[in-house]
């Protein structure tokens, strides 16, 4: 590290921006939108994760921040179809690469292998990366609040709904759930880890949830080490939860991702029970 004061979530902006720089200078915006004119059209996020159960969203996801290499994921496509295979309702595929390991490549070999919804998660900054989700097949964009002034969050939303992704906005605070709501988002995911420090606390969610209103879809992210995680977030409101490291670190994500499923298909009945 360089000794900056800057925050890990700081550091990884600026990764992100030199990275983007690059891209842009090789493939211009124009082609990057005659790409997105011929993706598939966007899958039904929305309607798959309010469908009915806890939803499962899993993740490909390589190497992290706060644990470093997770696993090799040397096919991200035979991974996210195990995924889908077990239940999941969609597969979020990191593209950030410095920190993450991921990359666009990894989005669109994932499309071309599953049917179901799939989710560009990065650091989106610019309009640049919504068309370049888009124009690698994705139907879901993350937005996080954390990176992004106001005003960008609120034309990044509006963005990415007029390309036809929906934007899954992502807040860790209740200020964050406030500019979120305020910026029209009706998918929020609430993230137990604190990308300024990397701290993981699951309490979150519950403290959060209360500020969404009912018709706002809530996301569970970060955390799940199993089914226990996913019934305790489905009692705070979770209509869905986000999993990534629990996934690929295990033998058998086909088998885990339906343990999940299996656990959130009923959730009222099993508080009760
Ligand atoms: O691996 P976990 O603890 O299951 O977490 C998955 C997901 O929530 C996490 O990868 C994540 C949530 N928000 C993010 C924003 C950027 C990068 C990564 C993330």
């Amino acid at each position: 590290m360089s000794g900056q004061t800057g925050s890990v979530l700081d550091e990884i902006i600026e990764g992100v921006r030199a990275d983007l720089a690059e891209r842009q200078r090789e493939v211009p915006l124009a082609a990057l939108k005659e790409k997105a004119a011929a993706a598939p059209p966007p899958r039904d996020a929305l309607g798959a994760l309010r469908g009915p159960g806890v939803s499962v969203v899993a993740e490909v996801k390589r190497s992290s921040p706060s644990k470093g290499a997770l696993a090799a994921i040397a096919d991200p496509a035979a991974l996210a179809r195990d995924y889908e295979s077990g239940g999941a309702k969609v597969i979020s595929v990191l593209t950030e690469r410095r920190r993450f390991g991921g990359s666009l490549d990894d989005l669109a070999a994932v499309r071309a292998n599953v049917d179901i919804a799939v989710l560009r998660k990065d650091f989106i900054v610019s309009s640049y990366q919504l068309w370049e989700a888009r124009a690698h097949g994705a139907d879901v964009a993350l937005l996080i609040v954390a990176a992004l002034e106001q005003d960008a969050l609120v034309s990044l939303v509006e963005r990415a709904a007029s390309i036809g992704l929906l934007p899954l906005v992502e807040a860790h605070t209740e200020e964050e759930v406030a500019r979120a709501l305020e910026a029209g988002a009706k998918v929020i995911g609430i993230n137990a880890r604190d990308l300024k420090t990397l701290q993981v606390d699951r309490g979150v969610f519950a403290r959060l949830a209360p500020l969404v209103p009912k018709d706002v879809v809530k996301i569970a992210e970060s955390g799940v080490r199993g089914p226990h995680d996913l019934l305790a977030y489905a009692s705070a409101g979770a209509d869905a939860v986000l999993v990534g490291e629990s996934l690929v670190i295990g033998k058998d994500p086909r088998t885990a991702v339906a343990d999940l499923v299996a656990a959130g298909a009923h959730p009222a009945l099993r508080q009760s029970g």
